[in-house]
């Protein structure tokens, strides 16, 4: 089993991105990335943490708004509508999921396609799916990246994504298929799931129940992708993966935390860099 380490590929790749920045300077553009949240979700609080940190380590313009539970969809779309007219900000990102009382379609229909770095627009989902890919979901696009570093070949091979959102199963299966895999998306309606589990070549897990995926879902050799992050009864981050289970059994495997999320955050900057450079070449 070779461990696949997200936080080191990330941090390589922030070395690299720094110095593309600092570059970007020269021409006189400093990417900028600004964050919305609403209300108070502690796991949001993590993710918009780290993603401020990598942000400022890379020597961007980086801020995050706050904004109250309470906030109405008029308010928010009307500060969306201003950050969309502000040449400062290249990305824009709304920290999902959102209040129950705002509509998330009507949020991300709101943000312009050119600074939703998110690629949770369905311009930009559509523009995936038609296989001229502008601005694609972080999550899916750092399991690509890392997929590659460490030598998958994916041509021909079976792959197996379970779970089915918007923002990270079927994306992530629209990646696969266009390296050539043949793919396969299931959902908690699913019939047989670890039988079918076992087929996969490649294995990618984007459910959120901790430790829902045992050895009984795994064939020997496959790689296996852990995209969850949920809290056990101590509080402790944990995958939707069981590790000390899967692990033997798997050619690669992605650990919780230091796999898939790290690589997420990067993406973000490096589609957040992209967009501030394609503003030069623009008008
Ligand atoms: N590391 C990272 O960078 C990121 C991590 N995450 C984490 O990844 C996980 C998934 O996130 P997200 O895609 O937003 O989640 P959603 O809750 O939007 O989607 C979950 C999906 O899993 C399916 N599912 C739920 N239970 C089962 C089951 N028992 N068997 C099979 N399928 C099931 C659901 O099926 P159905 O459609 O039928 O309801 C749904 O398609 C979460 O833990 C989240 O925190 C998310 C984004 C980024
Ligand atoms: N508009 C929007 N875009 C998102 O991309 C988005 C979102 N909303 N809502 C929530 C999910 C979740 N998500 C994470 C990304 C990185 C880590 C991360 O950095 N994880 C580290 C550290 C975790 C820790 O130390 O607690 C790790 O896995 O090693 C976590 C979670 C992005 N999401």
């Amino acid at each position: 089993m070779t461990l696949i380490d997200g936080k080191a590929l990330a941090d390589k790749m922030a070395i690299a991105l720094k110095v593309k920045v600092d570059d970007l300077k020269n021409f006189g553009v400093t990417p900028g990335l600004i964050v919305i949240l609403v209300g108070e979700n502690p796991a949001s609080q993590v993710y918009v943490r780290n993603k401020e940190r990598r942000a400022t380590a890379a020597g961007f313009n980086s801020e995050v708004i706050r904004l109250a539970e309470e906030t109405t969809e008029t308010d928010l779309l009307a500060l969306i509508a201003e950050l969309n007219a502000d040449g400062k900000w290249h990305g824009i990102l709304v920290q999902l999921p959102l209040p129950n009382h705002i509509s998330e379609e009507k949020v991300l229909l709101a943000i312009d396609p050119d600074k939703d770095v998110d690629g949770f627009h369905p311009t930009n989902m559509g523009r995936l799916w038609s296989g001229n890919p502008v601005m694609i979901p972080s999550t899916p696009a750092g399991i690509m990246v890392m997929l590659d570093e460490y030598g998958v070949d994916l041509e021909g091979k079976t792959a197996l994504v379970i779970g089915r959102s918007n923002i990270v199963g079927k994306p992530m299966a629209q990646m696969l298929l266009d390296k050539n895999a043949t793919v396969t998306i299931a959902h908690s309606r699913t019939k047989n799931l670890s039988e079918l589990a076992k087929q996969a070549d490649i294995l990618v897990v984007a459910i959120g129940r901790g430790n829902f995926v045992t050895a009984d879902f795994v064939k020997k050799g496959a790689v296996v992708i852990d995209v969850g992050m949920n809290r056990d009864e101590n509080g402790k981050l944990i995958g939707d993966v069981k590790f000390d289970e899967v692990e033997p059994l798997a050619s690669l495997i992605t650990p919780v935390p230091g796999g898939v999320g790290p690589m997420t955050i990067t993406m973000l900057m490096e589609q957040t860099y992209e967009a501030a450079k394609r503003t030069l070449t623009k008008n």
